[in-house]
């Protein structure tokens, strides 16, 4: 199994590492534009192996996609992060003219990869991906809810006092401050819906740090996070190396599933080893649906300032 992650910066490092310890794929090659920055990465992240216990070689490579040929998963991480004050959606100038030289170059080197979309703003980048690679929908991933659904089961934990292991929830929608759509309706601890513990004051609290999780890190950091998107990606990346099958909710191209079409947005997922197996539909109530329609058009939008 051989794995490509293009960006060896914060969020492409982190993935790499976690990956890595992981000892699923035999191999990782790490890409980056800058010279040295990803031969030095590896080299660091290789002189962990005998520390972390891993098999996995990752390679670096400075913008030379040969070393990427045949990978089975590459994985989109270059662009700009952003800064505090800054939205995800703000980033699209820069980062669209990375993604899309960034994604043709590795299909073409790997004509049967699956792509996984990080750069931001994300549910746009896999867009845009779709559309100048041309690969089948169940090929291209974006990773947002993932990540979202994480910090959503963080905050469940805290306000419940609970262990995060205790707790289960899903994020869908758009992977922006707006579009998430936390689903606290169908959050559970321990099968328990978790509104038997807390009051619907304090859910909703749980639902608004949730959908700022990114920025509330980015204003702390100065810069956005790495670990938790690092490892959100190594399990998307796992599930599919792995074909576990598992439920995630991805952005994935919608042909008329949650009545939404030629966008891509985050909504359950299973995956294993084709990349998205099927889009699973769950019975959304009014307002979610509400919310969902309204994330959706915050997406459109931003796809709308794309140059196709
Ligand atoms: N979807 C998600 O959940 C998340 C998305 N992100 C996004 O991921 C992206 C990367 O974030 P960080 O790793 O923190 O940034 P970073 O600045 O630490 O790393 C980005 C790397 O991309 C490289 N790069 C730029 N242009 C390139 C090109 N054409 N080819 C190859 N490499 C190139 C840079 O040299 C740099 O090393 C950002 O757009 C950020 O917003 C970050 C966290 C979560
Ligand atoms: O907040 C950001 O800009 C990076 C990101 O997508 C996240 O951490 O959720």
């Amino acid at each position: 199994m051989k794995v490509t992650v293009v960006g060896a910066g914060a969020v492409g490092a982190s993935c790499a590492e976690y990956i890595a310890i992981k000892n699923f794929a035999s191999e990782v090659v790490l890409l980056d534009i800058k010279e040295g920055y990803a031969e030095g990465k590896a080299m660091d992240l290789m002189q962990t192996a005998s520390l972390n216990g891993f098999d996995t070689r990752i390679v670096g490579s400075t913008n030379d996609y040969s070393k990427t040929a045949d990978s089975d998963i590459c994985v989109i991480t270059s662009g700009i992060p952003r800064k505090p004050g800054m939205t995800r959606e703000e980033l699209i100038g820069i980062n669209a003219g990375i993604v899309k030289t960034v994604s043709t170059s590795l299909v073409k080197h790997s004509p049967n990869t699956i792509l996984i979309v990080v750069s931001n703003p994300m549910d746009t980048m896999t867009y845009l991906a779709h559309k100048v690679t041309g690969l089948p929908k169940n090929r291209i991933i974006g990773m947002g809810g993932a990540l979202d659904s994480a910090r959503f089961k963080y905050r469940l934990a805290e306000a419940l006092g609970a262990p995060i292991s205790d707790v289960d929830g899903m994020v869908i929608g758009g992977h922006s401050d707006k579009g998430m759509v936390p689903l606290t309706r169908l959050a559970t601890r321990n099968s328990v819906p978790v509104s038997a513990f807390i009051s619907e004051e304090r859910l909703d609290q749980v639902m608004q740090d949730t959908k700022v999780g990114g920025a509330t890190l980015t204003g702390l950091l100065g810069t956005s996070a790495w670990y938790a998107p690092g490892a959100a990606v190594s399990g998307l990346v796992q599930a599919i190396a792995c074909d576990q099958k598992k439920i995630f909710p991805c952005s994935t191209l919608l042909e008329g599933e949650y009545g939404l079409n030629d966008l891509c947005i985050g909504v359950p997922v299973v995956l294993g080893k084709n990349g998205i197996e099927e889009i699973v539909t769950i019975d959304l109530t009014d307002a979610e649906k509400a919310h969902m329609a309204e994330s959706a058009e915050g997406v459109s939008k931003t796809n709308g300032l794309l140059e196709l």
